[in-house]
């Protein structure tokens, strides 16, 4: 019972893992509520498909519990035997994991028939839930082949298409569109978020791309290290990034320094003016003493000059060196130093500065086009 007698609602999943692999720890809380969905993101190795292991019961943390569903499924304690371990056949926790694991000797409808038919749902039942789950992933008339006969991204579809036949209460998907083509992609992810949205299912989604985050996920936690570094909505998470990596897939600049008379200073002493972040739009950040800030702001915002610009009291202006450029959705993108910042620049502008790695330049970007927040 909560403080004022309401009864408070046991979250759907909740896990508390600390495990090592090797050298490498992952030490993380999570919780989600029923038919929440929750993207992962992080870089390689960052620890998300560990964290997925532990809760679908398939590696043994350290330390640590998971719950689902009202159930205790594991619980073990630092240097002892496990007290509670549920296998993972019978932990109701649909896994999806990078490797498609379908069974090899079965057909692609019998392989998606394989959930409801655990359930008990009649062969001619379970069948005809399959052959319309095949058709929603774009399969149709591909249901009597094996796996050995179907692409890398048609395995795929396969088993995202057994992963929703079988509506388990908790779904966890390890980078579900990792092998599909830029075409279907988009397909399968909204089909997956329409699942999601008309179901009860809880949902980990674990990603390297905003876009998923964005169309799937209620709240977005960044794991970096085998640590969460960022957890929120995921408005909030893309709109004020922590860290560099959320940043990078958000598609921004964060520059993270101290706050000092409503600007942000960062290394080298450069000093950002801008907005106060989304909640405050308008309001320059009151925060001074040096309280850690960041400043953020889009790639194209970003006016890169080979002379010092003259006449901008509103921009703010620094000095930079070109680390090295790439290409960019319709552009180019320059990468700059010390601080890293990135501009993105159309191609005729780069040739016309004639711009290379180790072009000295000077960069400005306008007061009105940065966000300033507290971290
Ligand atoms: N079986 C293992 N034995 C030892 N170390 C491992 C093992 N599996 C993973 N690791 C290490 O644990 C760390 C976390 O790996 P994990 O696969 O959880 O990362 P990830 O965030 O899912 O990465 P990716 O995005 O590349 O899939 C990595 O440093 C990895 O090298």
């Amino acid at each position: 019972m909560a403080a004022g007698g309401r009864s408070v609602t046991p979250p759907a999943l909740s896990a508390e893992v600390r495990v090592a692999r090797g050298t490498f720890v992952v030490d993380v809380r999570i919780e989600l509520r029923r038919g929440e969905v929750l993207a992962l993101l992080g870089p390689n190795g960052a620890g998300k498909s560990t964290l997925l292991a532990v809760i679908a019961g398939l590696l043994m943390p350290g330390a640590g519990r998971v719950h689902a569903g009202g159930r205790e499924l594991t619980r073990v304690q630092a240097g002892r035997r496990p007290a509670v371990h549920v296998p993972p056949s019978a932990r109701g926790i649909g896994l999806l994991g990078q490797d498609p694991q379908l069974f090899p000797h079965l057909t692609a409808l019998q392989n998606v028939a394989f959930g409801p038919r655990a359930q008990r749902h009649p062969m001619r039942v379970a069948s005809a839930d399959a052959a319309a789950w095949l058709e929603r992933v774009g399969l149709a008339g591909l249901g009597e082949r094996r796996p050995a006969e179907l692409s890398g991204g048609q395995q795929r579809r396969v088993a995202i298409a057994r992963a929703l036949a079988a509506r388990p209460s908790v779904l966890l998907l390890d980078e579900p569109f990792a092998s599909l083509d830029v075409e279907t992609a988009p397909d399968i992810r909204e089909l997956l978020r329409e699942q999601l949205r008309s179901s009860p299912t809880t949902a980990i989604v674990v990603s390297h791309d905003a876009l998923d985050a964005v169309v799937l996920a209620d709240r977005t936690a960044v794991i970096a290290d085998g640590r969460i570094v960022d957890e929120g909505p995921t408005a909030r998470v893309f709109a004020e990034p922590r860290d560099l990596f959320t940043a990078a897939v958000a598609g921004v600049n964060l520059v993270t320094g101290s706050a000092d008379g409503g600007a942000v200073v960062a290394a080298g002493g450069i000093r950002f003016t801008g907005r106060g972040g989304h909640r405050d739009e308008g309001a320059m950040i009151r925060i001074s003493g040096g309280a850690p800030a960041a400043a953020v702001f889009r790639p194209a915002s970003v006016v890169v000059s080979t002379r010092q610009p003259e006449g901008v009291s509103s921009r703010n202006v620094w000095r930079a060196r070109v680390n090295g450029m790439e290409h960019a959705a319709g552009g180019i993108r320059v990468r700059t130093g010390p601080l890293p910042v990135v501009a993105d620049l159309m191609p005729a502008s780069v040739a016309e500065l004639g711009l290379a790695e180790g072009s000295e330049v000077w960069l400005s970007v306008k007061a009105s086009e940065v966000s300033l927040y507290r971290r």
